[in-house]
């Protein structure tokens, strides 16, 4: 249940005290039990409450319109019913803020179109140029790969990725494709992109809100020339910037570990919020080797791994509270 207590506010034009109401926000949350692990921590459930801020779980075998009331609904589930259910519930409680719009996630889901915003953009300014690498998409006979690299002109090596992310392991394993002729042994449907070099570092950049916070992680090792032209093969690995460890204390060449300006992340950060129409994303930025100021989005990822961020229960919260703001404000404009 929602409580409520009052609180003053000033009219500066009027010079008139008058009581507003502050509600306890309540954020219904439709998460897997791995993400309720790594995201809700006593540290965010602590500091939340004293913010006033309650997170209720929602019971995925009831109807939600039977559940809440809810200021805010926080979902990461997969499943076309759970989809049409949230959509549904957007439709009937247009009060409540949805984070964020299934069809928005949904578009992330797919690595067709996860970097097409990026590509669009086109970004640059005086801090640096950002792309997303070459790609192809491959839905059918591994056979015609070999023959359909060549006419799109994609230079070797490749990565290999699942076309659709749904959340399994099976969706993250990757592979390093180095010949031409290797390529047939791979399983469709996929993304073929060209292999950028980058140092062995990423940058992820996590996004709550407006908010961004920028870390450092380990990558895949930069691939030389005689190296790739020797291997005929196959490389494929498991999962490698996901893990916690974090590569910002480790010893790197200072060219290759100098994260991207803060300016540049923060203005392509707002220009994909908006564009994707999403509040919480994080970006994996690689930056090409030898020289300073060209970055690649290699990938974006809804409602990441924030629980690996030092301090993410302050960003969360704060953004929670702004997000309750902003719709008071809307909604009471001249009020107080
Ligand atoms: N185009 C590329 N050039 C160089 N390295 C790449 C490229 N694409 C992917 N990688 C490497 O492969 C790793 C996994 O790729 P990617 O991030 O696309 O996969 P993912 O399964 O979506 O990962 P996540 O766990 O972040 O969701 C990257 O972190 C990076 O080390
Ligand atoms: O496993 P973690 O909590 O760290 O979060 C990972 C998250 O898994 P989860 O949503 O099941 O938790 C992944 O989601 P799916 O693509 O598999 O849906 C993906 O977003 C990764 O990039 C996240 O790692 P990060 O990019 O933040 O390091
Ligand atoms: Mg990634
Ligand atoms: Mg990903």
């Amino acid at each position: 249940m929602r409580e409520e207590k009052r609180i003053e506010c000033k009219n500066d034009d009027v010079k008139e005290e008058k009581i507003a109401f502050e509600k306890i926000v309540v954020v219904g949350y439709a998460l897997t039990s791995k993400k309720i692990n790594s995201f809700l921590q006593p540290k965010l459930l602590t500091l939340a409450r004293s913010k006033g801020i309650s997170f209720v779980a929602i019971d995925q075998s009831r109807p939600l319109s039977d559940q809440g009331p809810f200021d805010i609904l926080l979902h990461k589930l997969s499943g076309k019913e759970w989809r049409k259910a949230l959509e549904d519930f957007r439709q009937m409680h247009p009060e409540v803020t949805v984070l964020d719009p299934p069809d928005a996630i949904q578009h992330l889901y797919n690595r067709q179109h996860m970097l097409q915003d990026v590509a669009d953009l086109n970004f640059s300014d005086a801090y640096g140029i950002v792309r997303s690498p070459r790609q192809l998409v491959i839905k059918k006979d591994p056979s015609s790969i070999p023959e359909a690299v060549s006419k799109a002109g994609l230079i070797l090596p490749l990565v290999a990725k699942p076309l659709v992310v749904d959340g399994t392991a099976k969706s993250h394993e990757l592979a390093l494709a180095y010949d031409q002729h290797s390529l047939q042994m791979l399983e469709t449907p996929l993304v073929l992109q060209e292999f950028v070099n980058h140092g062995g570092i990423l940058f992820k950049v996590f996004i709550i809100g407006e908010a961004i916070k920028v870390v450092r992680r380990f990558s895949l090792p930069d691939v030389s020339k005689q190296e790739w032209s020797k291997s005929a093969s196959v490389f494929r690995f498991p999962r490698v910037s996901c893990a916690a460890a974090t590569a910002d204390d480790a010893d790197l060449d200072p060219s290759i570990a100098e994260l991207p300006p803060q300016l540049l992340l923060e203005r392509l950060a707002q220009e994909l919020r908006h564009r994707l129409g999403l509040h919480l994303f994080n970006l994996d930025i690689i930056r090409e080797r030898g020289s300073k100021d060209r970055f690649y989005v290699i990938d974006i990822n809804y409602f990441p791994g924030y629980g690996k961020i030092p301090d993410y229960e302050h960003m969360f919260t704060d953004f929670l509270l702004s997000l309750v703001q902003s719709k008071y404000k809307t909604n009471s404009a001249g009020v107080c």
